[in-house]
């Protein structure tokens, strides 16, 4: 993968490890920090199905104070299609990353940050409808820079959808797929959350960051994070380079309420 950033190479090599259930962190100076949140599997539980979700309602509220009490300094970033992640969060006002980094709104304005090499990704397209037609309950997901399998509904398809989708980017430069919960993803290289999470860093340089997320494509804010003097938190079990690890959805939407109630810090039970 040559166009790829090795987020771990960042951070000296360390290879994964379990988190410590019960360590949660101080609550931070919200004025000095930079907050980076997944979505699926961080803000809202996971489903059988992408659409399944189900929003707590006051989550937007949540995010709104949140970004009100940074300065603006707080963003979802997401795999989810930009325009998901509107439907699911309407009236947070906050910076959307979308794609893993291919897409974002700021300030209400629309990017496409990356430059698709779209001839290849219809080709991609192309093949994969054909062959998740035979595959019955394998779920087609197609994003504006990506193709997504889902096998929630199909566990025992994973292996040879792997091995599918890895043969389609063989020698091929600027593809990889990425391997997220139950599902395999056809993305740009170049395409990730610590490549989003950098850049917008990059125009807030005081702040400490904080990443937030549950699933491996969320191990690249975690670096980043860490390599610019802040933390991740990895929400749920499982090897991760975060500092720290916090329970569940609910234990985190407890812990972020309570970062903007009481800013001085009063910790927020770990279960
Ligand atoms: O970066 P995220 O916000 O965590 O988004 C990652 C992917 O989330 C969605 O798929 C995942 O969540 C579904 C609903 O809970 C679940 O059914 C699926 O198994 C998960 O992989 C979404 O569909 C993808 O596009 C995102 O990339």
């Amino acid at each position: 993968m040559p166009n790829q950033v090795n987020y771990y190479e960042m951070i000296g090599f360390q290879s994964a490890t379990p988190c410590p259930s019960s360590d949660l962190p101080e609550t931070p100076d919200l004025s000095h920090t930079a907050i980076f949140l997944d979505f699926d599997g961080t803000l809202t539980e996971i489903a059988p199905r992408p659409d399944e979700i189900s929003i707590d309602p006051a989550l937007p509220r949540i995010l709104n104070d949140l970004a009100r009490a940074t300065d603006g300094a707080l963003a979802v970033v997401s795999g989810r299609r930009l325009a998901d992640l509107e439907h699911y969060l309407p009236g947070f006002r906050g910076v959307l990353v979308g794609c893993h980094g291919a897409e974002r709104r700021i300030g209400g304005t629309y990017e496409r940050i990356d430059e698709c090499d779209c001839e290849t990704l219809e080709g991609f397209r192309d093949v994969v409808r054909a062959w998740v037609r035979h595959k019955e309950k394998v779920l087609l997901e197609e994003k504006p820079a990506s193709v997504v399998l889902h096998f929630r509904q199909a566990p025992e398809a994973m292996t040879e959808g792997e091995h599918f989708l890895n043969s389609l980017v063989e020698g091929l430069d600027g593809w990889t797929v990425h391997h997220a919960k139950m599902a395999l993803e056809l993305i740009p290289s170049r395409v990730s959350k610590g490549g989003a999470v950098t850049e917008l860093l990059s125009h807030m340089p005081d702040r400490t960051p904080i990443a937030i997320g549950d699933d491996t494509t969320d191990e690249t804010m975690f670096a980043v994070a860490t390599q610019n003097g802040g933390y991740g938190i990895r929400v749920g079990d499982g090897d991760t380079h975060a500092k720290h690890c916090i329970a569940s959805v609910e234990t985190l939407r407890r812990m972020l309420e309570s970062w903007v109630r009481d800013p001085r810090g009063v910790k927020c039970p770990n279960a």
